[in-house]
């Protein structure tokens, strides 16, 4: 079977769109941006005469249209990767009224239509990205796979660091029409608040957030429409500024696999539209405290975001990416230096007043276009595992032909091909394509010193992670003596970074771990391939474990339930705390549960790719041809 999970390098695609002189801008304002779209020059003017200059792939001024700029900005490209399978992200980036939302949304006030039979969104000129992209995604997707595509939406904003479900009032609203409440209780709660998560498969996402599928563009757009208005809702409450916050509105599509005939593909689209950036000195008057803090915690996560920029752009090699310093990086993950397809446009306002926020956001905007992304259609992992182990047991049923038929002496391939299986999974169509693999002491020597530069990369990761990690417990520690109601919420909200670092690391320690075996076992593969072609080097590499590795390894062999054990997801996520000696548990999904409602995991979903339909474990399958394989080997030497 051919592998679904294909894979493509793609840079940030960097958009840089200027807004109109508005009427109130004139007065004391003038033109300070030169714009050549064609040849996707900006030059950046002072009034003392200073000039800056960017080069992008696409610019637009004041009077391009919002036609013109879903069209020449290539967002039809955006739909094509997502009806792939690839995970997409289209962001808005820039300074406080410089266009984002116009950009996104368009000029109608979308939240003020109405939902009900007939009445779709407007189609109009002024509409932004996010409605034309919900339209053409619906339409290429049910061309492509009829009504076996299913869509999904969910809408969040960040603000301060928290995290709000604004679709969430919605399911109360569902909930009072059905009770038969009068209409005045169906209002936004605001207990809409999101917890970040963290877990192996999914990484950062936001726990109990409310997805609501859709059948047509229309149904999403006025989900989408009504996250606006509680958004607006909200913020009177929270009182705060809606444009103070992050918004992401997020489009997931579940659609069957081409590659794979039975197996469904998901991909998701994030929209994000941020908040602006400014200067505390531009807000003038209002700079009271609250504002002050709105503002803190606004660049707090904009410098987050621009520091993960700059170190993905960075040439220097294993620099570490700080994703978790905020909420908004965490979730971006996957579309910055992740997964994904991602398109930035950066908004400009072009009024000199601003020079210094413009220059600033252009910088951004250039190193972000040197950010590449690997992007991965994202397979059920239950489905990608088991395609793996299908894979590798024709590879070994091909190696077993070519033994029994005494073509393959035994001594090649000993101790390599089947430690080798959960680092290099072998990819090939059919047992007659299958290849031995050949090997060499020179390979062998390449490979391990190859593994042992991986492993100090992570060993210089765990290093940094260390260090974040004593820098937030110095903060708890701080925290605990300032006491107070504040206190002790951010508290709880650093101990669940906390624990997901401490997650991770344990990961990086079992990774570590691997690579050091695997180490191991390349250099006994290689000594005792050495030993049997009589050859005298040495590898140049030992591990402190190397002994005891070796007389454990016999012939490369792995049992069943050592196989079980690599391949377990659940299991080693429960060791990770119980090593730790937390009071927290993590189930298989990766939610955090308080000691008091951890619950057992059941057998069947802490294996969760063992079992296939048919019956087969390809685990044990796998397993009893490598004994038989060891066996024929031994005869074969003999
Ligand atoms: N290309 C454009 N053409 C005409 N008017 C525009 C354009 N872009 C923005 N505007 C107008 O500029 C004003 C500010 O735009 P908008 O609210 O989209 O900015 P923003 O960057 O989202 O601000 P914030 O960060 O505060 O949310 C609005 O009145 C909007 O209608």
């Amino acid at each position: 079977m051919a592998s679904s999970s294909t894979s493509d390098a793609k840079q940030i695609k960097v958009l840089v769109r200027c807004r109109p002189i508005l009427e109130h801008e004139r007065s004391h304002s003038t033109d300070s941006i030169y714009l050549e779209k064609e040849s996707g020059l900006i030059r950046l003017n002072t009034r003392q005469g200073n000039t800056k200059e960017f080069t992008f792939d696409n610019v637009f001024d004041g009077a391009s249209t919002q036609e013109l700029v879903y069209e020449k900005g290539e967002f039809s490209r955006t739909v094509e990767a997502v009806v792939k399978g690839f995970n997409s992200t289209v962001f808005a980036y820039g300074q406080t009224g410089t266009g984002k939302t116009f950009t996104m949304e368009g000029k109608q006030d979308i939240q003020k239509r109405k939902e009900g039979a007939g009445e779709g969104p407007s189609k109009s000129s002024d509409v932004g990205v996010i409605p034309r992209i919900i339209h053409e995604l619906f339409d290429r997707a049910k061309k492509k796979h009829g009504d076996e595509v299913k869509f999904s939406c969910s809408f969040v904003q960040i603000y301060m660091e928290q995290s709000y479900d604004l679709l969430q009032a919605d399911m109360g609203r569902l909930r009072s029409a059905r009770n038969n409440r009068p209409s005045s209780s169906r209002k936004p709660a605001l207990s809409s608040r999101l917890k970040l998560r963290w877990c192996k498969e999914k990484e950062f996402y936001l726990e109990n957030m409310s997805v609501f599928d859709c059948e047509t563009p229309d149904d999403m757009l006025h989900r989408f429409a009504r996250g606006v208005g509680n958004r607006k809702i909200a913020s009177h409450r929270l009182n705060m500024q809606s444009s103070r916050s992050h918004s992401i509105f997020m489009v997931n599509v579940d659609m069957p696999s081409e590659a794979a005939p039975g197996d469904r593909i998901k991909s998701s689209l994030m929209l994000v539209d941020l908040a602006g950036s400014e200067r505390v000195g531009h807000t003038g008057s209002n700079s009271k405290k609250e504002l002050l803090r709105e503002s803190v915690f606004i660049n707090q996560s904009l410098f987050a975001l621009r520091k993960v920029i700059t170190n993905l752009a960075s040439k220097r090699r294993h620099v570490h990416i700080p994703f978790r310093d905020s909420t908004l990086t965490s979730l971006l993950k996957n579309s910055l230096g992740g997964n994904a397809f991602t398109t930035m446009v950066a908004c400009l306002t072009p009024s000199d007043t601003f020079y210094e926020e413009n220059l600033c956001t252009l910088e951004y905007a250039s190193r972000a276009s040197s950010i590449v992304n690997q992007m991965t259609v994202r397979e059920d992992p239950k489905t990608k595992l088991i395609r793996e182990l299908k894979q590798r047991v024709k590879v070994l049923e091909a190696e077993l032909v070519r033994y029994k038929s005494g073509l393959v002496p035994a001594a090649v391939t000993a101790g390599h091909s089947a430690n080798a299986l959960p680092q290099q999974p072998v990819v090939a169509s059919t047992p007659a394509a299958a290849s031995v693999p050949s090997s060499s002491a020179t390979d062998y020597e390449e490979m391990a010193v190859e593994t042992q530069n991986v492993n100090e990369a992570l060993m210089v990761e765990n290093a940094d992670l260390r260090e974040q990690l004593r820098f937030i417990q110095a903060i708890v520690t701080m925290e605990d003596g300032e006491g107070g109601a504040e206190a002790s919420s951010s508290k709880k909200d650093l101990h669940t970074v906390e624990t997901a670092i401490l997650m991770e690391l344990f990961e990086l320690r079992r990774e570590n771990e691997a690579m050091r075996e695997t180490i191991q076992r390349l250099e006994f593969g290689s000594t005792s391939h050495k030993r049997h072609q009589g050859g005298t080097r040495r590898m140049k590499k030992q591990t402190s474990h190397g002994k005891v590795g070796r007389s454990s390894q016999k012939k490369g062999m792995l049992t069943v339930e050592q196989l079980r054990s690599m391949f377990s997801v659940g299991g080693s996520s429960n060791n990770v705390m119980d090593s730790l000696g937390t009071s927290m548990r993590v189930t298989t999904t990766g939610n955090i549960l308080d000691a008091g409602s951890y619950e057992e995991e059941d057998d069947e979903s802490a294996r969760p790719a063992n079992v296939e339909a048919n019956g087969m474990d390809p685990v044990e399958q796998l397993s009893e041809l490598l004994a038989e394989r060891s066996a024929l080997m031994e005869g074969n030497t003999r």
